[in-house]
């Protein structure tokens, strides 16, 4: 029996999917649901003045495949007609997308809700294990993403049907514990964020490119001294280079840092499939998250530490995992229970 059309999860082929990051805009074309995704170069969202012209000098007019549907990850909340990107100035409109460039069927969900997606059946050749524990079953994942902020999404498995939870998890607060840790945290400041509450220091203003350049500060300022270098990927390449005795200090406290969210994540969701980093950072300091101090404090979660030694923790390293996520989706949507209320629009 076929299913009425309001509840079918299926959308038409040829799926175009977009990962729209607030930098980077990536697209992939599916034909059908058992061709590999056909990638497109990657986009420079500052080189269009909207998303609606991308999707057509960059996609459409390079190809003669007429895509059916669309499936789109964007950073920010998805309220409404008009989708506004966090960190660039494009805004989606699904309506525009139907009327003008010709879809059917028109899916927007968050960025991190598709990095869960791509968790639930990452290929080994994908992920960097970070420390002896290893998945064995099928369980709750959570995936956790430092980049310009800390993306955080639960992906609960239940019903054999693998369930994103996207949340604003990058944000939950963070405080001292260790003696160090107290005197650093007067000198955390937000760096770049003059909205940011004061005495409020969340996840996010440590874990993230601001974040670690926010430590780097902290960790000059208990000190005494001046910091030299001027962007985080000056400190984590100084600190992997042991070049600079500050930042090597602010990229062991970031990975502690990052591990204990990352547990505390771990505990919210039972999640004993494993935790994954992704994000652009994560990639990029796999020497660091390799060291013992990422999986003691991890681990260092009484009651629960025993738990813990259980849960493996990966870094994600598929370079386009958020659209290998929407590839999955689009083939077996119905693998997912991927929320599609206010989401979804059809011509
Ligand atoms: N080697 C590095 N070490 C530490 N931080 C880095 C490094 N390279 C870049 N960063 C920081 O990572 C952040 C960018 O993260 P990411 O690559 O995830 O970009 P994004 O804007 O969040 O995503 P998108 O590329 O999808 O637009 C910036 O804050 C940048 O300063």
């Amino acid at each position: 029996m076929s299913r009425p059309i309001d509840t079918d999860p299926h959308l038409p082929f040829p799926i175009l999917i977009g990962d729209i990051g607030g930098t980077n805009a990536r697209f992939s074309i599916l034909l059908d649901a058992y061709a590999e995704p056909r990638p497109f170069p990657i986009v420079q969202t500052a080189n269009y003045p909207t998303i609606d012209q991308a999707i057509q000098k960059a996609v459409l007019d390079k190809t003669s495949v007429r895509p059916r549907a669309t499936i789109l990850a964007i950073a920010g909340p998805i309220n409404g007609d008009e989708i506004p990107l966090t960190n660039c100035d494009w805004v989606v409109r699904p309506k525009a997308l139907i009327n003008d460039l010709g879809f059917e069927d028109v899916l927007v969900i968050n960025d991190f809700e598709a990095q869960a997606l791509a968790v639930a059946s990452l290929a080994e050749e994908y992920r960097e294990p970070i420390g002896a524990a290893s998945d064995n079953f099928t369980a709750s994942r959570v995936v956790l993403g430092p980049g310009t902020g800390l993306g955080v999404a639960g992906l609960v498995h239940a019903q054999h049907t693998w369930f994103p939870v996207p949340g604003e998890g990058g944000h939950v607060d963070v405080g001292p514990r260790t003696e160090r840790d107290w005197r650093i945290w007067p000198f955390l400041t937000p760096v770049e964020d003059p909205t940011a509450t004061v005495g409020r220091i969340s996840a996010e203003e440590l874990l993230s490119g601001r974040g670690l350049l926010n430590i780097y500060h902290a960790v000059c300022g208990a000190d005494g001294k001046e910091p030299t270098l001027p962007t985080p990927a000056d400190v984590s390449t100084a600190a992997l280079a042991g070049t600079d005795a500050a930042a090597e200090e602010a990229i062991s406290l970031f990975t502690t840092y990052l591990a204990r969210v990352a547990g505390d994540m771990a505990l919210i969701f039972m999640a004993k499939g494993g935790v994954y980093l992704a994000g652009g950072i994560s990639q990029k300091i796999i020497p660091a998250l390799k060291k013992p101090e990422f999986r003691a404090a991890f681990e260092d979660k009484a009651p629960h530490s025993a738990l813990m030694r259980t849960i493996p923790t990966y870094v994600v390293t598929h370079p386009l995992a958020a659209l290998s996520g929407l590839a999955a989706y689009a083939q077996t949507p119905t693998r997912f229970g991927v929320e599609t209320d206010g989401r979804r629009w059809r011509g």
